[in-house]
């Protein structure tokens, strides 16, 4: 079967474990049943080839249904799921990644990350632990986390002597989190941003925002994944609609000054909700 040809082509990162990573990708959260098997075809059939799912998302089948279906080729495809908190642990790692892995009917995952730390739990680096036999295995082709701090990863690293090829965090203009992004660089660890659009909202109605989207004959939500593609970090806008899927696609034949990233950066005011990975435990 030909592949479709996407309209954008999607530049990629290298991760530090060496594996080419897209530098945009397709988030699923709430993309479940009939419509989101829809709604993330309609990502693929755009030029999306990372999808960020999670065991917790409850769509690995979804997603599974349409990597079986949609004519790309595996290779060409950069799957991330994610192991929950209540799967925290080395067995209980693997067994939840071989269970992720039967419902996206899939035989390795391209990433995989602990969802959230959970520190009063402390079993995050059991899971680690885990997460290396799983790419020995070759079950999992790189390793990374979520929701991470400074001193967390520092620890992951200590611990084990293995750095996170990904820490996916909340990241948008209302919190920029420009420290922890010197501090991946610093390790070679390639950020990943969730709820990249502060899911939408005022942020794109922001005026600095809509004056660079005028400059550059684009939209305000073009101009924030843009300024995430400036900062090295990779988006994962959630979208089920396939023309705003593509619009947010859409990031690559224009770039931001130094002056307009820093202009953004300036909208800085904190988290959307109160999700401190210090305090803040998900299972
Ligand atoms: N690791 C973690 O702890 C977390 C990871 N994530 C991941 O990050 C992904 C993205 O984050 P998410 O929280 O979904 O938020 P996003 O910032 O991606 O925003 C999604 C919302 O914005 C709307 N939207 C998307 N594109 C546009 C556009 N161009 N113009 C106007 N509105 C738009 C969507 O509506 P519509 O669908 O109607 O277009 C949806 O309501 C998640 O889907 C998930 O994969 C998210 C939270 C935490
Ligand atoms: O979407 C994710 O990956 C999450 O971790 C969510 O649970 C997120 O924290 C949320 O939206 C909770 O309301």
């Amino acid at each position: 079967m030909s592949e479709p040809q996407p309209e954008i082509q999607v530049p990629e990162f290298i991760l530090n474990d060496g594996a080419p990573i897209p530098a945009i990708g397709l988030g699923t959260y709430n993309l479940r049943g009939e419509d989101g098997v829809e709604a993330i075809r309609a990502g693929l059939a755009n030029g999306y080839r990372l999808l960020d799912t999670a065991v917790n998302y409850e769509n690995e089948t979804e997603v599974g249904r349409v990597i079986a279906t949609c004519g790309i080729d595996r290779d060409e495809l950069f799957v991330t799921s994610k192991i929950p908190g209540r799967h925290h642990g080395f067995d209980e790692a693997i067994a939840s990644t071989e269970e992720s892995l039967s419902r996206l009917d899939l035989a390795y995952l391209d990433l995989h990350l602990i969802h959230w730390p959970n520190p009063s739990v402390d079993r995050y680096v059991e899971t680690w632990r885990g997460l290396i036999e799983l790419r020995e295995r070759g079950l999992v082709r790189s390793i990374g986390v979520s929701n991470f701090t400074e001193p967390m990863l520092e620890r992951l690293v200590e611990e084990t002597g293995v750095t996170p090829a990904v820490n996916q965090v909340e990241l948008h203009p209302y919190f920029p989190q420009l420290e922890l992004l010197t501090f991946h660089r610093a390790m070679d660890i390639r950020t990943e941003s969730w709820s990249p659009l502060r899911r939408a909202g005022s942020l794109l109605s922001e005026p600095v925002i809509i004056e660079i989207a005028r400059d550059h004959g684009v939209v305000p939500a073009e101009v924030v994944l843009r300024w995430h593609h400036e900062l090295g970090a990779i988006p994962i806008p959630k979208s089920a609609d396939p023309a705003r899927q593509l619009l947010n696609l859409d990031i690559f034949d224009f770039s931001l000054t130094f002056a307009e990233v820093e202009a953004i950066s300036g909208l800085a005011r904190g988290r959307m909700k109160d999700r401190d990975p210090n305090t803040h435990e998900e299972m």
